[in-house]
């Protein structure tokens, strides 16, 4: 009865009356080998949006349907607000004590509303513009120095836009002046990687052979080891710069610098001790990686599909051209529409964390009528969701802005949590509240890329055939670089 079919054209799922027990459907070996949110959509499709897979040890209900979305995320918001902590997530996280994977109560609590209030509100992202602006400008003048190159040379699209990432993040959370950075990236690459949940210490956590024979939570606990080595020495720094310099920390107040004043002069109703620092400044930097992932399928996405290319390129030189370069005040109002919709149209396609960050049932709770018992993991597919051709229905696998047009079909479909087949950023008490901090990135670098370049897959006859591969891990990415040719069109400020 659980297994109705749900394909193309199918009837709309009809559900069992009353208490359901969920019968386990998959294990691990369906989708051994696949993307894990692939293979799981192609399950949901025959066994209905809330399926219960055993994965090793681990029962896990993943959440294919808006209806059952809503549920999850709204309706029983509290008794999912939770995240299971597998073995290398305790060692990264000293047992959840980090925002992202801390078990809901107090201490989750507190951190994210300091995380909220005081670094991720809409004032302080305004604040980072300046920061934004030069480090965009950074990247655009590396690909103005290609675009110049006698042999017209490839721009590694990824590679850029992971360095622009990380050093707007690192400026804004901890200053100017690390000298540690290399070494936080490749901790922070580690951890995002070591963090998948699929290694077999998580998966079978009662075996201590397996823990043992797979090392990961050994390289887990010296990773965190590492990060808070640095962070140690980044707030050391920071204490003697805050002491020399009291007048004031200038035009661009840094994450560290506010926690640290917080600290200090104990100016919360909260207190904010120096663990708690660290783990919101890792939150941060790890949060943040995905805001590379989108803008290179974003990109990728417009070289498949030049007329969207061509539309949105249009858009932002007439918004831009004249003032020679992006202005952020334009884009915040909302005023590039066609921007936005591609913006939306690739997080549709391409949700970085395309199973959202796994939740935990703390009360039993029913959802679309089966029974959801206490400690099961929740997955929710957003990717899955992002292309169910019910709620999609014109080309639901086709990159087309057009859909969130005036009467496109999802003009009021938008990414803050309210829509459920849309929920890149999750939803509810556990909802990213680092949207706008990413979102302001994002907008800011696309335009700029598209106002001051054209931009050619050197090699590809056809656009079309552009290699969309995804990599297996947390966080969706392309497998393959993104190597691409910047012609110059827009003269690049400060060149
Ligand atoms: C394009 C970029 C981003 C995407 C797609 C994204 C996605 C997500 C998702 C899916 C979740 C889990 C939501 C849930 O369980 O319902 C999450 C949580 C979180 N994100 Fe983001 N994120 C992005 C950028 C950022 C940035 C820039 C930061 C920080 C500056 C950040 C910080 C966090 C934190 C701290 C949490 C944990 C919230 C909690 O558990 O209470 N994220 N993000």
């Amino acid at each position: 009865n659980n297994k109705r079919r749900r394909g193309a054209g199918a009837e709309p799922l009809r559900l069992p009356p009353g208490p359901w027990q969920l019968p386990v459907i998959g294990s691990l070996h369906h989708i051994a080998g696949r993307l894990p949110h692939r293979a799981m959509r192609d399950l949901s499709r025959r066994y209905g949006p809330v399926m219960l897979l055993r994965l090793g040890e681990v029962p896990t209900v993943v959440i294919s349907s808006r209806e059952a979305a809503r549920e999850v995320m709204k309706t029983h918001d509290v008794a999912f607000a939770s995240r299971p902590l597998s073995a290398t997530l305790s060692a990264m996280t000293d047992g959840g004590r980090d925002i992202i994977f801390a078990p809901y109560g107090d201490r989750w609590r507190r951190l994210r509303k300091v995380a909220v209030v005081e670094l991720l509100s809409a004032r302080r992202v305004l604040s980072f513009r300046p920061v934004r602006s030069d480090e965009v400008a950074a990247m655009l003048r590396s690909a103005a120095a290609k675009a110049k190159a006698k042999a017209a040379a490839d721009f590694d699209m990824r590679a850029a836009l992971e360095k622009l990432v990380a050093d707007t993040t690192m400026r804004a959370a901890v200053g100017d002046r690390c000298r540690h950075r290399e070494v936080l990236l490749r901790e922070l690459e580690l951890a995002v990687l070591l963090s998948g949940g699929f290694n077999p210490a998580d998966l079978w956590p009662s075996s201590r052979l397996v823990g043992r024979l797979s090392g990961v939570v050994g390289r887990a606990t010296a990773c965190r080891d590492a990060v808070f080595e640095v962070l140690d020495s980044i707030i050391k720094d920071h204490l003697e710069r805050m002491d020399m310099d009291k007048g004031g920390a200038g035009e661009v107040e840094d994450f560290l610098r506010v926690l640290l004043g917080i600290h200090k002069d104990g100016s919360l109703d909260v207190p904010l001790d120096m663990d708690d620092i660290k783990v919101i400044i890792f939150d941060i930097f790890a949060g943040s990686e995905t805001t590379s992932v989108v803008l290179e399928w974003a990109m990728a996405e417009l070289i498949r599909n030049p007329k969207s290319m061509e539309r949105a390129t249009a858009e932002v030189r007439r918004a831009f051209a004249s003032r020679g370069a992006v202005a952020e005040d334009a884009l915040m109002a909302g005023e590039l529409r066609y921007l936005q919709h591609v913006v939306r149209e690739t997080f549709r396609l391409h949700a970085p964390v395309p199973l959202l960050v796994p939740r935990l049932c703390q009360e039993p709770r029913r959802v679309l009528g089966y029974d959801v018992p206490r400690g099961t993991t929740v997955l929710v597919n957003a990717w899955a969701l992002g292309r169910d051709e019910g709620y999609w229905p014109k080309d639901p696998e086709e990159f087309r802005p057009e859909r969130f047009e005036e009467g496109g079909g999802a003009a009021a479909v938008d990414l803050r949590g309210a829509n459920f087949e849309l929920v890149p950023f999750g939803s509810g008490r556990r909802m990213c509240p680092g949207m706008p901090f990413g979102l302001a990135l994002v907008e800011h670098a696309l335009a700029a890329l598209l106002l001051h370049f054209d931009w050619e897959a050197p090699g590809l006859a056809d656009p079309t055939k552009l290699d969309m591969t995804e990599e297996f891990g947390i966080t969706a990415r392309r497998k393959n670089d993104l190597l691409l040719r910047p012609i110059l069109r827009v003269p690049v400020p400060g060149l």
